[in-house]
């Protein structure tokens, strides 16, 4: 090893810090004519975070994604990602970034194998094309025309080609739609090994609610083009404060109560009772009760 010239040690004093956010997003608003889909988003997510985007078919999540990759200009709002403006970016800023859209991209009459050697041949640095296969599960398929594909495998081939390039930032959208149970799983792990592996920041969205809580560490919920709550799912669960369900058989039948404060009611249950409360299960809130208390809030007011 060599050791620095007093040149070198100041040019490492002062390169900058790397920026710790991979997206930094301040008042976003998309307008469609006179329609207010985003209406002043804010939206950091750091480098190396798995983010879940919630909300509702309309709420806005595809829209504020596609700005997000450049793919759509904003109406107002400052918006940074990897470093850059995705409005004004190259060739170098797209090879960082890995997109998987809603819609699929048609390539009816490539078989599999030629797509993804086609498409590695765009990356410095893109993974190899059996790799990919074993990554997505699609091994078996590989001199399959892409038309004759089920639909999740179509989604698992998108999958494919959104990490090609082993991007920093991966975008999800609705990744997961018409999976199998056992392509989901394979998935859930894929996307745990990109983060484990590659430190590579993903936001996704998705409408499967246990999804989003296994795969994320933050969960950020889109309701009518604003961003109601951001954070750790355990900490929506606990600031929204949905209630937990009791359940015990008391006289025979099974009885049910929902509270903020299940161990007062447990409490209370056991000193009316005077003895073992038979059939007793408390079901704390999940993020779907939580996430649906939220929706219903939205609503109301
Ligand atoms: N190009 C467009 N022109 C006009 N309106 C649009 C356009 N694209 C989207 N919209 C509208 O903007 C709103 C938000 O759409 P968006 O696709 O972002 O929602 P979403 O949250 O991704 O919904 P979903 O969960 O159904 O995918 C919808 O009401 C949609 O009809």
């Amino acid at each position: 090893m060599v050791a620095p010239t007093p040149a070198d040690a100041s040019e490492v004093r002062s390169s900058p810090a790397p920026d710790p956010l991979a997206v930094s997003v301040r008042g976003l608003r998309m307008r469609y004519g006179d329609r207010d889909v985003l209406r002043g988003v804010d939206l950091d997510i750091r480098r190396g975070e798995v983010l879940a985007l919630l909300g509702p078919n309309g709420a806005g999540k595809s829209t504020t994604i596609e700005i997000l990759e450049g793919f759509r200009r904003r109406s107002e709002g400052e918006v940074r990602v990897l470093g850059h403006d995705p409005q004004y970016v190259g060739d170098d800023w797209r090879a960082r970034v890995g997109i998987v859209m809603q819609s699929w991209r048609d390539h009816a009459r490539w078989r599999v194998r030629e797509l993804l050697d086609h498409f590695g041949r765009y990356y410095r640095n893109a993974r190899t094309t059996d790799e990919l296969l074993t990554a997505v599960g699609l091994t078996d398929q590989a001199t399959q025309e892409c038309h004759r594909l089920s639909g999740g495998q179509r989604r698992r081939l998108d999958v494919a080609l959104g990490i090609i390039g082993r991007p920093e930032l991966l975008f999800l959208d609705e990744p997961t739609t018409g999976f199998d149970p056992e392509s989901r799983l394979a998935f859930h792990e894929l996307i745990e090994r990109l983060r484990a592996t590659d430190n590579t920041t993903i936001l996704l969205t998705t409408h499967d609610l246990v999804e989003a809580e296994r795969l994320s560490d933050s969960i950020a919920v889109l309701i009518n083009g604003r961003l109601i709550t951001c954070g750790p799912a355990d900490q929506l669960v606990r600031e929204v404060g949905a209630k937990a369900e009791v359940r015990w058989v008391e006289e025979g039948a099974v009885q049910r109560q929902f509270t903020s404060d299940p161990s007062r009611l447990v409490w209370e249950l056991h000193c009316r009772i005077d003895g073992p409360i038979d059939g007793l299960e408390i079901r704390r809130p999940t993020l779907e009760d939580t996430y649906l208390r939220l929706l219903r809030q939205e609503q109301v007011s």
